[in-house]
């Protein structure tokens, strides 16, 4: 266990940071590379754990990748049909987007795959992709029939399907486009509620079409996509740490470069403007993934209701809402977010234990928190604990950050999962 000393708050967080790239688009260029024809580039790639988990899983499967320190390049094996008998189970490590994505795009195989991951992961349901897998004709035994380590057996056909998802999930709807690609006749899918939709624009990005209508997908079976150059937008959920320490740290003012601002992904800033947050965009790029420039400074923010329908645009952020409700005044509820209590941990149960150290008044509830703002942040007295949990290691480095505290956070390790420049990048604004 990496036990460390939380960086400490001077006079405020100032400056620029070049935000890295997204974890969601960053999986998701590798998989569309390893699919498609020649080779496909991608600029500003997130070298974190999770998405070299990615990478590896199609190394073990023939793909050749090579890496420098900012690009990645894949050469395509022009379809699915092309891939490799791994020799070992590939290794998920603690990412759910991998573990779920595969899952769909490795569905039709000739050969048996194993998959495991780490003791997190481990636990993390998996039954809401293999479900609809297995109606559409995948062999996959998991433990329980639904944890890892599984085994996806032989199986050389795909039928479509007419599928709800009885879950909000972008990471489910992601596995079935996949493996909706790969069936006999077209697949149509309905979101519980609208999620990410960096798979249907990376779909298309390489050529292929899909068809969109609020919820409504429809899926054509498809295999010819042509390599890309690819140049992935600084990541809004990494982002969302120094937006959030920019707004809450007194005499603060940071500004944050080419973040993604994909709607689909900007729930955190909707919902701090609510709070009534006021910050600047500027710099935007309109591609497929829109990206920007956001200005911050310190200031003071109000209480905030969030349901259901907020949370798939936030579902990462989460934590960090819950960090500014105590800072905000008045009384915010967050409801509808049972989602997070099968993460990376229980995300309801370790913000809230984490957060009452700080002396933050916040009380769970099954599916979100009630927080009563206000709330002047001690320094914690026990240590601190990302409970392995990277988003919950930032979101407390950020408290800290505001109670102005000395605190120490065990499993601090965690973090290299999404954002393994994190302490730099504070660093950074501190000097
Ligand atoms: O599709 C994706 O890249 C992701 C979808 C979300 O998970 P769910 O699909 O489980 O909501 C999110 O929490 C995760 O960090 C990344
Ligand atoms: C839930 C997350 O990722 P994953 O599901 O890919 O492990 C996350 O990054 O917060």
């Amino acid at each position: 266990m990496t036990t460390i000393a939380l960086p400490q708050n001077n006079n405020g967080l100032h400056g620029t940071l070049s935000i890295p790239g997204d974890k969601s688009i960053s999986h998701r260029s590798v998989m569309f590379g390893a699919i498609s024809e020649g080779r496909t580039t991608v600029d500003h790639f997130l070298f974190s754990d999770d998405c070299l988990r990615t990478i590896a899983a199609f190394r073990a499967l023939g793909v050749k990748i090579e890496t420098t320190s900012d690009q990645v390049t894949i050469e395509g094996k022009g379809g699915f049909d092309q891939f490799e008998n791994p020799d070992q189970p590939l290794d998920m490590g603690n990412s759910g987007t991998s573990t779920r994505l595969l899952l769909g795009l490795l569905a039709r195989q000739p050969f048996d795959i194993e998959m495991v991951g780490d003791a997190s992961l481990s636990r993390r349901p998996l039954n809401r992709v293999i479900e609809p897998l297995a109606q559409m004709g995948a062999q996959i035994s998991a433990r329980d029939n639904n944890l890892l380590p599984l085994t996806l057996h032989a199986n050389r056909r795909l039928q479509e399907i007419d599928y709800q998802l009885p879950v909000a999930s972008a990471q489910v709807k992601s596995a079935l486009i996949l493996a909706g690609l790969q069936a006999d006749q077209p697949t149509q899918l309905t979101e519980k509620l609208i999620t990410r939709d960096h798979t249907e624009k990376m779909l298309q990005q390489f050529g292929g079409s899909i068809q969109q209508e609020g919820k409504h997908i429809k899926v054509t079976p498809q295999s010819e996509f042509q390599g890309q150059h690819i140049s992935v937008p600084g990541d809004i959920s990494s982002a969302a740490f120094f937006i959030v320490a920019g707004l809450c740290v007194p005499n603060s003012k940071v500004v944050l470069q080419q973040v993604g601002l994909n709607p689909t992904r900007t729930g955190i800033l909707s919902a701090l403007s609510k709070m009534g947050a006021q910050f600047e965009i500027s710099n935007e790029t309109a591609a497929s993934e829109p990206a920007g420039d956001i200005t911050i400074h310190s200031q003071q923010l109000q209480a905030i209701n969030l349901t259901d329908q907020d949370i798939p645009g936030l579902v990462d952020e989460v934590p960090l809402i819950a960090l500014a409700a105590t800072q905000a005044t008045g009384t915010t509820v967050i409801s509808g977010a049972e989602e997070l209590r099968v993460k990376e941990t229980d995300r309801i149960e370790t913000v809230t234990e984490e957060l009452k150290k700080m002396g933050a008044d916040i009380e769970q509830r099954p599916d979100g928190f009630v927080i009563n703002g206000g709330t002047k942040l001690h320094s914690a007295v026990e240590p601190l604990d990302s409970h392995g949990d990277h988003r919950i290691g930032m979101m407390l480095a950020v408290a800290n950050l505001i109670a102005g505290g000395t605190g120490q956070l065990q499993h601090a390790d965690a973090i290299n999962i999404s954002y393994p420049t994190f302490w730099q990048d504070v660093a950074q604004l501190q000097s």
